[in-house]
């Protein structure tokens, strides 16, 4: 895990979350169904391709998609849209969380962090991948989506970043003081185009040169050590003090709960694989 870069290392007051890949394990999905698509035409999907598709809006993912490939004679990118959401409707229910985004989320909204998520996927997919995530995606204090008419350009523009800070109670909030999660190379150069801090959490599949951008790399969202980036995110000694009395005192149980709390978490580091681990 690299060090933050120090523009707005202890003074984030509002964070802006990514979706797809970021909290989600849905950009397996879509590499599920281009890999069939592409095996029609006898050719394989690679990371490169990915990386240049995951973050942006599906119509200009589908572009690079059909172009990059060089199978826009044969299927055009309205078709390719077409024929992979039959598939995609089937698998975005079964969304799962990413390791560590309840986490994460709980613990900033404890905390009073406003919380936020800018996403590049649209209205009705937003819809079947959160379905069973609907109490934990109540926590952000809103949600802009891709069909959003304040987002006129996908990442890497910044729109849905800044459409998403002007959201916030007074906003629109300096960029100096958000602080961005994103998995995509589109979407860290995104939050970069806003003037905001980035933290990436790549897919280790990625090639390391999308690495260069961001202000911090992390290989899962439970390596996240808030009070690296706001000195009042982590929870104070007086604090654990006091519910450590009321826990004795009335709720035994609640002992065991502290244990999930981020003062008392353990890194991950020694996983082998990001998707073995707890949320
Ligand atoms: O990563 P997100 O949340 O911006 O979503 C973008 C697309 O839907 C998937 O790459
Ligand atoms: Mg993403």
């Amino acid at each position: 895990m690299s060090t933050p870069a120090t523009a707005g290392r202890g003074s984030i007051t509002h964070v802006i979350f990514d979706m797809d890949g970021l909290l989600l394990d849905t950009e397996k999905f879509y590499t599920e169904v281009q890999e069939i698509i592409l095996a029609r035409f006898n050719k394989t999907f690679d990371w490169s391709l990915k990386a240049k598709m995951m973050g942006r809006k599906a119509i200009e993912a589908a572009r690079i998609f059909v172009d990059e490939s060089g199978i826009s004679d044969s299927l055009s990118a309205e078709d390719f849209l077409v024929e992979r959401e039959a598939m995609l409707q089937e698998l975005f229910p079964t969304s799962e969380l990413m390791p560590g985004a309840s986490r994460l989320i709980k613990h900033l909204h404890a905390k009073n962090i406003p919380i936020c998520i800018a996403t590049g996927t649209h209205t009705r997919h937003f819809d079947l991948k959160t379905q069973r995530h609907k109490e934990l995606f109540s926590l952000m204090h809103h949600i802009v989506r891709g069909d959003d008419p304040e987002v006129k350009q996908g990442k890497p523009a910044p729109d849905g970043f800044l459409a998403a800070s002007r959201r916030f109670k007074d906003g629109p909030v300096d960029p100096q003081k958000v602080l961005v999660f994103e998995d995509a190379p589109s979407g860290v150069l995104a939050a970069k185009n806003a003037r905001m801090n980035v933290v990436m959490v790549p897919d280790p599949r990625l090639d390391i040169s999308h690495q260069d951008v961001a202000d911090q790399i992390m290989t899962s969202l439970l390596d996240f050590k808030p009070e690296e980036w706001a000195k009042d995110w982590s929870v104070g000694k007086e604090f654990k003090e006091l519910i450590l009395v009321y826990v004795v005192t009335f709720e035994w149980d609640g002992l065991t709960k502290m244990g999930q709390d981020y003062s008392y978490s353990q890194p991950s580091s020694s996983s082998n694989s990001r998707h073995d681990l707890p949320s």
